[in-house]
């Protein structure tokens, strides 16, 4: 049976537009935007309306970087799919696109499948997968035009991690060159992770055991040579890059460097590196290890150059990197080891609000806003305009946001799972009211009526950059 849901009264903001209009949703789709009061809106009747006076009307949010329950360090990321993905719609996010991991010595196939049967009938918003690539061998690399096919279109590579997920310069080159040939994505985590390793090695034996000393030895100058060869392996193997989770100034450099030459170069950076700094990292008895994640984050001085970077659309994307251990029993498996400390924040609740933030704060545009946290991580991902935008024929993937309320994030309110929040007591203007998914409502005025299973996986096409 057909159901119309009306957004009557809201201003609806877009990558492109911002217009005063009511929404009219039909089978989970957007069927038609009219003016409020218009003749056409004034016709339209609904099973729901809902109001949106005095609200924003967005599109959910992509987040192109999650890791829901990664095994990593010895433990496992503590948001499952279940609980990441209410957590995620809570707070105005309605789209994944989560990291399946390929074990070394098993095909991506099986990594793969591990993935989509974590997902299934679990999540509460839709989701897609990228897949980190641990082990490029010429069957795996065989595998990556299949993957492209079933709609799986990007590959996440290491030049951090040796022993993990890493891959050396040759194995990069052949990924990279199957990603040209096949329309892939690769996407870098760009650090120098053997010169790393060596200063975590001389670190500890100098007695350098504390969590700040993660950001010390994970130099801003490692992640921004490896950004380089990133890309000059790229130009030699004439394949697009996106560099995830950008923090150093220099790195940004690099990037900008390479746009200026007109390369597909692409760059992500996440809220913690916009918002946090290695003064968390150095918070005493053992706090700081909330905060360590790779790249780490850096002295605040490098939140100038990412503000800038997303106006000047040198960095295009905000996603999470959402990656959460909890403080007790997780992060202290680090405690007298900085090393050890599993590497990743949580975060897949606040990107939105954290941005809307940063709207108030005039470092962005409210436009800018929706464009770095739903329509490009869309086009980038081949997910446009199913998803990212309200426009005739997209998903009904819509938030209705109030841009006046005021909240505090906290651990005692969020829904993430996880026992720490990285802004712990930090109050922002804007907060998520009601959340639409394919036209269901997950969220509605602040309660949560979402169910696992809704969610469905989303094939990709390639980039919607290159063509
Ligand atoms: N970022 C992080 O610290 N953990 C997640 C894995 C990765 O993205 O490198
Ligand atoms: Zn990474
Ligand atoms: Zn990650």
């Amino acid at each position: 049976m057909s159901t119309r849901t009306l957004v009557r009264g809201g201003l609806v903001v877009t990558a492109s537009d911002e217009l005063h209009a009511d929404v009219l949703i039909e089978d989970g789709r957007i069927a038609a935007l009219a003016a409020h009061g218009s003749d056409a809106a004034a016709r339209w009747t609904a099973d729901r309306t809902l109001d949106a006076t005095g609200r924003y009307v967005i599109p959910g949010g992509v987040d192109v970087h999650t890791h829901m329950e990664l095994p990593f360090g010895g433990t496992s990321a503590s948001d499952t799919f279940e609980t990441g993905t209410r957590a995620a719609a809570w707070g105005g996010t309605t789209t994944l696109v989560d990291f399946a991991v390929q074990s070394v010595g098993h095909p991506l196939r099986e990594g793969l499948d591990t993935w989509y049967a974590k997902a299934d009938g679990n999540c509460a918003i839709d989701y897609a997968f990228h897949m980190i690539m641990s082990d490029v061998t010429p069957a795996t690399l065989r595998e990556m035009p299949l993957l492209v096919q079933e709609g799986v279109t990007s590959f996440k590579l290491f030049m951090a991690y040796p022993g993990v997920f890493y891959s050396d310069d040759g194995q990069i080159l052949r990924a990279m060159q199957v990603a040209a040939d096949t329309g892939g994505l690769i996407m870098m985590h760009a650090e120098n992770g053997i010169a790393i390793d060596v200063l975590v090695e001389q670190a500890l034996a100098r007695g350098e055991t504390d969590p700040r000393y993660h950001g010390e030895v994970r130099k801003a100058l490692l992640e921004a040579e490896a950004t380089h060869r990133a890309i000059q392996l790229a130009r030699v193997a004439g394949s697009p890059l996106y560099v995830v989770h950008v923090s150093a100034e220099e790195a940004v450099a690099e990037l900008a460097a390479a746009r200026d030459k007109g390369l597909p170069v692409f760059g992500e950076t996440c809220p913690q590196y916009l918002f946090l700094s290695t003064d968390n990292l150095a918070e005493p008895d053992f706090e700081g290890a909330k905060y360590v994640c790779s790249t780490p984050l850096r002295p605040k001085e490098h939140q100038a150059a990412l503000w800038r970077g997303l106006r000047t659309n040198d960095l295009q994307v905000v996603s999470t990197d959402h990656c959460p251990f909890c403080f007790t029993g997780q992060k202290e498996l680090g405690r007298g080891d900085f090393s050890k400390i599993p590497n990743g924040l949580p975060g897949v609740e606040n990107r939105m609000d954290l941005l809307h933030q940063a709207v108030v704060d005039g470092h962005i545009s409210r436009r800018r806003w929706i464009e770095i946290a739903c329509a490009t991580p869309a086009r980038m991902f081949g997910l446009y305009p199913q998803k990212g935008t309200i426009a005739p024929g997209a998903d009904a993937d819509v938030v209705i946001y109030d841009p006046h309320a005021t909240q505090v994030l906290s651990a005692e309110t969020h829904h993430m799972n996880v026992d720490y929040s990285a802004y712990e007591g930090r109050t922002v203007t804007g907060r998520v009211e009601t959340v639409l998914s394919r036209g269901e409502l997950v969220v509605d005025q602040r309660t949560y009526v979402g169910r696992a299973g809704h969610g469905v996986f989303v094939p990709r096409s390639t980039c919607q950059y290159l063509n």
